[in-house]
């Protein structure tokens, strides 16, 4: 060992050079003198501090290779303390076959849930569904489902699956965010009862948006990227919302906006591969990319809040906001913190902290919502008739309510689109799961069947095997876009239906319980405008066959680089 050192380019050696190659004014400095020096010492073979540097990399390296061993072990083939009599969802036993149905959540996760569903959810069992990015969860069967929707949050909590899905803590920017409930305030008052005041900007947004992306050439087929035309879309839209017209307008804000809200999520999934001591070290690097956007944004946005904030004093009356002049998230999040007195809350940097957040909780979850119908529309075998029964519709009701058509109880009316938005995201919800809560209570929980689970283990139901079950649906993999129209009514105005707001057992594109999506409202009413638009001014030409949707871990994204052919309608141009 000593030999090899002898032999090598040693860091004496490499003092010398880095002397020799110094400007003369700097080899003479006290301090280059003093480090070179000391250097020199630390790392000099025969100094005790060298053999000190050497047992401390030795343990280095011993401890590192115990903890790594202990995350492999804990990744790939423990249960983290769950019952040892659950079976896992294919019935592995030996460590081994665990191992690799583990290696298999990364990318083929579907059969497995599927093989656990029909092995034993249908059987009333229990079984434990692996994950090699965020650990077992506990599955229970369908009939459960109250149970566990009657748990209380301090004793099941969906909020912390989030929150430890997300490394939230980290990556949601402020520990605030993801915990308490102003965003829901915010979202419940203003964002869904509102809609009627701003929905006529967000139609102007999609005018502008789609004529950008799609091209209003009335002769001519075009072939566009659906998920990056759409994204751009939605991101234009629902920053119309949330910032306002001039900065939606903004390119160098709107790329930050999306990219952030895309980017974050990948950040979280290389985190939960990381074992938890080494979090601290790599997140600032592994997140840099996030920051950069989120500083972007904030190059926009304090500026704006700061200019607004002279309408605003603490302690106004929360029941008599003033929207007027700006009708969009940030005023109204302004209003909220100011009302209600809280001086963290109402710094600029929270307000855009939140915004930041909710734009990643909008925008993603809605640009594969509508991606994945364009999508369905184009390869349904019936795909000009739907089209142009979906067009009827928007025919129908802007006939009957003229300049209202595009408010909420215009869009109630509309009961084919939700109808077809809500068979899409049967068809292809992004989250597999439906239902997934955190034992938080410290004593633990018993579920029905009589297992025991402890405190810090998730048990729930998947919605991806339900949506498929051919006992809850009939042809449930095929795209029928009319299946949720209430049956002896048709679907004139007026009839009665389960829309896509309604959370069920057997629907939970936006979850289930008092967890299912604040947002579902707001973005039910948004993707409703964009479909309208999109049938009544685009033909979407039709395709052989539908391009499979990947899964990554328990996400399901839409085929993000397929094409497809669209060409404006003619006379929906505007001279
Ligand atoms: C089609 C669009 C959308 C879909 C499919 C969707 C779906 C979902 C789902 C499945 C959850 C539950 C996640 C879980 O607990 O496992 C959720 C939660 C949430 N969504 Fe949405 N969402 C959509 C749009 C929106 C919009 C537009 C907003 C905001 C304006 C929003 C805000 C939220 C928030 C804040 C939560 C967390 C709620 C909580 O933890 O209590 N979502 N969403």
């Amino acid at each position: 060992m000593s030999g090899l050192i002898n032999h090598s380019f040693t860091m004496q050696n490499a003092t010398a050079l880095t002397i020799s190659i110094l400007p003369k004014t700097h080899r003479i400095s006290g301090l280059s003198n003093f480090l070179m020096t000391n250097l020199s010492a630390l790392v000099h073979p025969k100094s005790t501090m060298f053999a000190e540097l050497l047992r401390l990399v030795g343990y280095t390296i011993v401890i590192g290779t115990v903890f790594w061993a202990a995350w492999i072990y804990q990744r790939f083939f423990s249960r983290r303390g769950l019952p040892k009599d659950l079976p896992w969802a294919d019935g592995s036993t030996s460590p081994w076959s665990v191992a690799k149905l583990h290696v298999r959540t990364f990318f083929g996760l579907k059969p497995i849930i599927q093989n656990g569903y029909y092995k034993f959810s249908k059987d009333e069992k229990v079984f434990l569904l692996p994950n090699v990015v965020t650990g077992p969860e506990v599955i229970l069967p369908m009939s459960q489902m109250k149970w566990l929707l009657d748990q209380p949050d301090n004793v099941l909590n969906q909020n912390e699956v989030n929150r430890e899905f997300l490394h939230a803590d980290r990556t949601m920017l402020h520990s605030n965010i993801i915990r308490d409930m102003v965003h829901g305030r915010v979202i419940r008052r203003e964002m869904t009862k509102e809609l009627d005041t701003y929905s006529d900007n967000i139609v102007e947004e999609i005018e502008f948006a789609l004529a950008r992306n799609w091209g209003t050439d009335t002769t001519e087929w075009r072939e566009v990227r659906v998920y990056d035309t759409l994204l751009d879309v939605i991101s234009r839209i629902s920053n119309r919302v949330l910032v306002g017209k001039e900065l939606c307008r903004n390119e160098e804000y709107l790329r930050s906006s999306s990219t952030y809200s895309r980017a974050v999520v990948l950040t979280a999934g290389m985190l939960n591969l990381l074992p938890e001591y080494l979090r601290p070290i790599f997140s600032p690097i592994i997140m840099a990319y996030d920051m950069y956007h989120y500083r972007q944004i904030t190059k926009f946005v304090v500026p704006l809040i700061k200019e607004r904030a002279h309408q605003f004093k603490p302690g106004m009356d929360y029941r008599r906001p003033d929207y007027s002049e700006n009708n969009d998230y940030v005023q109204w999040a302004m209003h909220d913190a100011y009302s209600h007195n809280d001086p963290l809350e109402y710094t600029p940097e929270m307000i855009t902290k939140r915004l930041t957040v909710l734009s990643f909780a909008a925008i993603q979850s809605s640009v594969i919502t509508i991606s994945n119908i364009v999508f369905d529309l184009a390869a349904s075998s019936q795909s000009i008739e739907y089209q142009a029964g979906l067009r009827d519709e928007v025919r129908q009701v802007t006939s009957q309510y003229g300049s209202k058509a595009w408010t909420r109880a215009g869009l109630l009316q509309m009961l084919r689109l939700d109808s077809a938005l809500k068979e899409s995201m049967r068809l292809w919800g992004f989250l597999s799961r439906g239902v997934m809560k955190l034992v938080v209570a410290p004593e633990g929980i018993t579920l029905p069947d009589g297992h025991h689970l402890d405190v810090g283990a998730k048990v729930g139901v998947t919605s991806y095997a339900i949506h498929h079950d051919e006992d809850a649906y009939t042809d449930a993999f095929t795209f029928k876009p009319y299946r949720f129209l209430p049956k002896q009514q048709g679907s004139g105005p007026g009839a009665k239906a389960q829309p896509m707001v309604t959370s069920a057992d057997e629907f939970m594109g936006f979850s289930h319980g008092r967890h299912a999506c604040p947002g579902r409202f707001f973005a039910a009413n948004q993707l409703k405008l964009l479909l309208a638009a999109i049938v009544t001014k685009y033909d979407i030409e039709p395709v052989a066959a539908r391009p499979e949707n990947p899964w990554l871990n328990n996400t399901i994204g839409p085929p993000v680089f397929s094409t497809l052919r669209i060409r404006r309608r003619p006379g929906t141009v505007e001279a």
